[in-house]
């Protein structure tokens, strides 16, 4: 098959003061998250001027991949500008008939592959005769994605005093529901915490770490409604009453270092660490790593020269779909949510 583009799909962050909430607005609409969160996390975005490093951080991750792949990269986002809709009219209007999609999360799930799908049709659905769209697969067992956390926990472990060390990894958290819906039906759900603790296992595995935990940041929601658990705050605490001493914390669920890294993690989560005397060293993410930029590249051989898809786990490659349809019957479909307005 052949593709005469490449659009890059994000989630998009606010560039300034005055774009934080539409931003907010345009996360959370619909989905039943209460005001007073908001109002706080807009808090965390002025406290950084009201500019989320996202955008930029993108930007400079395709740049990486620019040259490793011969086709013209376009970025567009599901929140923020450039917004997918207006990006894929300009990918028309240069001519292009069918692109392959890289979206910016290594993971199944809702939110972390079904909601980019949505992307893609309310996209196709904004323009006039849009181009085809597919979708590449999720990444989270791809050797390179491990091979760059990997390297970024020992960098990290370097910057603490003493060898002993406690690796943990931490991915957003989702609704419970969410999870449990997570997955082709007949696999058993559950589909994103699994691939998490999967590319953890991965990551722990290729430092030789001997014990690893598992935990959730940014939670978000009505506080009813229960959500993956234990929170990254609370889990430095558990670990302290066991006597660890030094903590790596690794974001295995993000591919950049976006304000929920540099908030919930540099900001929150090392902030308590300091208050209990622990050394805290957090691991960067992948952003313009070559070997992420690489692997951008050899999803998109796999497309366009047939290349065997490389990938560490036993999980079947999901989330390649064709313009926004379920890559599996009824994969990751969104569960109604308590709350919700819509
Ligand atoms: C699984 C997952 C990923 C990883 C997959 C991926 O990377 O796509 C992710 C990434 C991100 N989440 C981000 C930001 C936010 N997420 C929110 C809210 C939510 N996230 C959720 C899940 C996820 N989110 C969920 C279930 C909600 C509740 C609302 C809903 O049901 O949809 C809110 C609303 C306020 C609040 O936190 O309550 C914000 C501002 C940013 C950008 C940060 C920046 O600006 O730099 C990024 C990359
Ligand atoms: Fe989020």
């Amino acid at each position: 098959m052949s593709y005469d583009a490449l659009l890059w799909l994000s989630f998009g962050g606010p560039e300034g003061p005055d774009d934080v909430r539409p931003f907010l607005e345009n996360v959370t609409r619909g989905r039943g998250v209460p005001p007073e969160r908001l109002d706080e996390v807009e808090q965390h975005y002025q406290h950084f001027g009201g500019v989320s490093p996202i955008n930029a951080l993108n930007r400079a991750a395709i740049e990486a991949v620019r040259g490793l792949v011969d086709l013209p990269i376009y970025f567009g986002n599901r929140n923020w500008h450039p917004m997918v809709e207006d990006t894929l009219a300009e990918m028309k209007a240069a001519g292009v008939r069918r692109a392959l999609v890289f979206p910016t999360s290594a993971y199944g799930g809702y939110s972390a592959c079904r909601q980019y799908d949505e992307d893609v049709l309310r996209a196709r659905a904004a323009v006039e005769d849009a181009p085809e769209l597919v979708k590449l697969r999720q990444f989270f067992d791809h050797p390179l994605f491990v091979a760059s956390f990997a390297d970024a926990v020992r960098a990290a472990a370097a910057r603490l005093p003493g060898d002993d060390y406690r690796v943990v990894f931490t991915a957003h958290s989702v609704p419970v529901s969410a999870d449990k819906a997570a997955g082709p039906p007949e696999a058993g759900g559950h589909l994103y915490s699994r691939q998490v603790a999967e590319a953890s296992r991965l990551v722990a595995e290729a430092v030789g770490a001997a014990d690893h935990d598992v935990v959730w940041q940014s939670r978000s929601g009505p506080p009813q409604v229960p959500w993956l658990e234990p929170d990254i705050v609370d889990h430095l605490d558990t670990l302290y009453d066991k006597g660890v001493r030094n903590v790596v914390v690794c974001p295995i669920g993000f591919v950049s270092d976006h304000l929920e890294v540099v908030w919930d993690l540099d900001t929150e989560a090392r902030e308590r660490a300091q208050e209990l005397g622990m050394g805290f060293a957090r691991a960067a993410t992948p952003n313009d790593d070559p070997r992420f930029a690489e692997l951008v590249a050899e999803l998109v051989a796999e497309h366009v020269a047939d290349a065997p898809p490389r990938k560490l786990s036993d999980f079947p490659a999901l989330g390649c779909t064709v313009d926004g349809a379920f890559c599996a019957t009824r994969c990751c479909e969104p569960v109604k949510r308590p709350g919700a307005g819509r």
